[in-house]
């Protein structure tokens, strides 16, 4: 009780800084409860007892940032105030506010330097502070592996641009800056716009060349090297960890016994760890970490859920064994992990999920129960509170995007030669996948639609192939309405939801219909074969615009045209994407039209198919 009073009276102090006078007027007062009293700006989690929002965007605020006092809330996510008059410093301890994701400070009159201390932030994802008078320099963010925005554009930075992790971010611009030096590698990712007005920038994609420096020591090797040393890092905290597991284990031994729930498959790890431990983990964010916030609170469990593969899997396997970092995703980073009896695991560690251990248990239990051949199950998780591993079978055919987008690596992995490949993926296989895909979406759907439980990530990255190339969906289940790592899709989809006639809280039914999107941006791929960028937004709007020039054929991809693909058909599917990608989502169909209407296109062709050899003899 005193803890909330206490909370309560930082946060009126934030606000008597930030709206002098303002805040009691807004409900920002110390009777009331935040959650509960209908303090302006303000959003909570589900239990109504911990703020999760701070939204104060256009309100003319006059005053300053109190960080030290609105850190008092930690597990604040977001904090908007964007396009008012704010003035001096954004503070050093914004970074205790450690679960940030998203900071807008955009159109306001902060000064002084952007503090070096939001590199530890290691939440976030997106930072607007464009239009202000920050000067000095630009922290390094370069460990924030989940930023999907920076923007700072429009104000008085200085000095060279540092590393970012350009290969996830979405949104990046330090136009009208005064910062010097040459343009990071930036994977061709960001054009001229995002750089220009800084009079001391140079290289591409600006037009004015570096001038000329002494060759690098060691060209081109830095993205083995960031694997290999990922590998070594995490070879690293598997050893320490291993320690600790092993003293552990031992003190617990001396006392007690370690019951195995062999029975029902559930194998209780107790872990914990030093906090040295937890100080080797804090900088990178590619290993499995035990923290030490951990010990003590009870047991984590790595619960094995339906695979005669790992019956027997342990949670120290996984740290034993060698790992080789895969991708960083918007849910969190995928590791390779090969078990000693040569087994090839994949390891999902998901980032930020406020999401209790039960909770999270009976959802993934939940999600097991509803089988489907195409969609790929998770053989075991681990949850506790600082660590959420997901566990599959590792799919040495890749993913759908692969297939459609990268088809040097399929030849190697496959061994097969690149004409074999284009003919491989003709248009009865696209077709099919899409058949296939959707029968096994709607058939989860309605399994789990009693729990709430969508996709939320579907794209054909998440689309593996299976030893027979027979699709499988993954990552299930692994974003929810209430998690904060929200796509932007799903947020797009509560915006038109919450301003329509019937809107309020982002229905579950929503999150349903925010696969139908996504699937309809994969039909678009198959059918035209281009890469997806920006949700989709992008191919949807050129799919749009050339049907509306009447160029539909041309969205083709020339692979399908020049194979003799049907044009009935394609334009059929092409409807349904059409549709699927609609924005407003009420005007989606749900996943069963969309595979029964699959399902017809499918049979058409393959009577077409038939009639045509009947024909031919
Ligand atoms: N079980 C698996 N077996 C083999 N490859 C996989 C498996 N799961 C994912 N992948 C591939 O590994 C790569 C990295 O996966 P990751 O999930 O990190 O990327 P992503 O799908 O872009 O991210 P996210 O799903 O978090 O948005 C992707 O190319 C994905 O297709």
């Amino acid at each position: 009780m005193q803890k909330r009073q206490k909370l309560k009276d930082a946060l009126v102090q934030f606000i008597e800084k930030l709206a002098p006078q303002r805040g009691e007027n807004w409900g920002w007062n110390t009777s009331s409860d935040p959650c509960k009293g209908g303090w302006k700006g303000v959003t909570c989690y589900s239990d109504l007892a911990t703020i999760k929002k701070i939204v104060l965007d256009e309100l003319n605020l006059t005053g300053t940032l109190d960080a030290a006092s609105l850190c008092s809330t930690k597990a604040l996510m977001v904090l908007s105030l964007n396009s008012n008059n704010v003035v001096g410093t954004l503070p050093d301890e914004i970074s205790k506010c450690s679960h940030l994701t998203h900071v807008y400070l955009h159109g306001n009159n902060f000064s002084g330097s952007l503090p070096g201390s939001l590199s530890r932030l290691s939440n976030l994802k997106r930072v607007d502070v464009s239009d202000n008078g920050f000067s000095g320099g630009i922290p390094d963010m370069s460990r924030i592996s989940g930023l999907l925005t920076f923007l700072a554009d429009n104000n008085q930075l200085s000095g060279l641009i540092p590393k970012f992790d350009f290969s996830n971010l979405e949104e990046f611009n330090v136009s009208n800056n005064n910062l010097s030096g040459p343009v990071p590698d930036l994977g061709g990712r960001f054009n001229r716009t995002s750089f220009l007005g800084n009079p001391g920038l140079c290289g591409k994609p600006l037009p004015n060349a570096c001038p000329p420096s002494p060759p690098a020591a060691k060209k081109g090797s830095s993205k083995k090297d960031y694997f290999m040393y990922s590998g070594y890092a995490l070879i690293g905290i598997i050893i320490v960890g291993l320690v600790a597991f092993k003293l552990i284990k031992k003190g617990k031994s001396n006392s007690k016994k370690n019951v195995a729930k062999k029975g029902s498959q559930v194998t209780d790890d107790k872990v914990s760890s030093t906090s040295s431990e937890s100080k080797v983990v804090g900088g990178n964010r590619s290993e499995f970490s035990i923290t030490s916030a951990e010990s003590g609170r009870g047991s984590s469990s790595l619960v094995v859920l339906s695979s005669p593969m790992v019956n027997e899997l342990k949670f120290e396997d996984l740290l034993r064994s060698p790992a080789e970092l895969l991708g960083r995703g918007r849910n969190g980073s995928l590791y390779k992990v090969t078990l000693n009896e040569g087994v090839t695991l994949a390891v999902k560690r998901i980032r930020d999920w406020y999401i209790s251990r039960d909770d999270f248990k009976k959802r993934m239990q939940r999600i097991d129960q509803v089988k489907h051949p195409n969609v790929l199950p998770v053989v075991a998780f681990y949850c506790s509170s600082q660590e959420k591993l997901l566990v599959y079978e590792f799919q040495a055919n890749g993913s759908l995007f692969r297939l459609l987008h990268d088809r040097h690596h399929l030849f190697l992995s496959l061994s097969i030669s690149e004409s074999q490949d284009r003919q491989s993926f003709d248009w009865g296989s696209r077709l099919a996948v899409a058949a296939k895909i959707s029968a096994a979406l709607a058939y989860m759907h309605q399994g789990l639609q009693a729990d709430g439980i969508a996709h939320g990530n579907l794209k054909s990255s998440n689309i593996l192939l299976s030893n027979e190339m027979e699709p499988l969906i993954s990552e299930y289940g692994l974003a929810d309405a209430d998690n904060q790592d929200q796509s932007f899709l799903a947020q797009l989809d509560s915006f038109h939801e919450n301003n329509s006639p019937s809107g309020g809280i982002i229905s579950s039914n929503n999150a349903f219909k925010t696969d139908t999107y996504s699937f309809g941006i994969i039909l678009l791929e198959l059918l035209t074969g281009n890469v997806v960028q920006n949700n989709g937004f992008d191919l949807a709007r050129w799919v749009n615009s050339a049907i509306r020039e009447e160029w539909t054929v041309e969205v083709f991809d020339k692979a399908l045209v020049s194979e003799g693909a049907s044009e009935e058909s394609m334009v059929s599917l092409l409807q349904v994407a059409l549709k699927c990608i609609d924005i407003s989502s009420s005007a989606r169909p749900n996943m069963r039209e969309v595979a029964g209407i699959i399902n017809t296109i499918r049979e058409h062709e393959e009577i077409s198919i038939s009639s045509d050899l009947i024909n031919l003899d």
